[in-house]
């Protein structure tokens, strides 16, 4: 077993192969990823209702990477508690929100390299993140 923090083959050749300004999409389990993510390798590590979270491969993910924005899928109403966990993940960076659209938009771009889709239940729990420097 690697001792690196993700052990997760195709992941680690996929984000391997990103570089500065690629994008990464984490997404919930009610996200469309396949008609949502445009031409971006394709994911799917949702194993049951609520395996894994995305919180849970966002930590995993900022071990063998640096990420320099964030965005996330904003509803109409108020902020999912989700997004301070994700701030405090990626401590306490800003979080850019995106309307619904805006963000199913954004994720369909070509520098959307890698989208995962999870097994979380949170609704609303969806994070773009862009590749920074090493
Ligand atoms: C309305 C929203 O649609 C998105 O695609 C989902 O990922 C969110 O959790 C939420 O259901």
């Amino acid at each position: 077993m690697l001792k690196t923090a993700c052990i997760h083959p195709e992941i680690m050749r996929l984000v391997s192969l990103c570089g500065h300004g690629d994008k990464i999409l984490i997404a919930d389990g009610n996200y469309p990823l396949d008609s949502k993510s445009g031409s971006a390798a394709k994911v799917y590590l949702g194993l049951t209702s609520g395996i894994p979270e995305v919180t849970q491969v966002l930590e995993v993910l900022s071990e063998v990477v640096n990420f320099e924005k964030a965005e996330v899928m904003v509803p109409t109403g108020e902020q999912p508690p989700i997004f301070a966990e994700f701030q405090n993940i990626l401590g306490g960076m800003d979080l850019g929100g995106l309307e619904r659209q805006e963000f199913y938009d954004a994720c369909c771009k070509p520098n959307v390299r890698l989208a995962i889709f999870t097994g979380e239940k949170r609704t609303f729990a969806n994070i773009l993140l862009t590749i920074g420097v090493a």
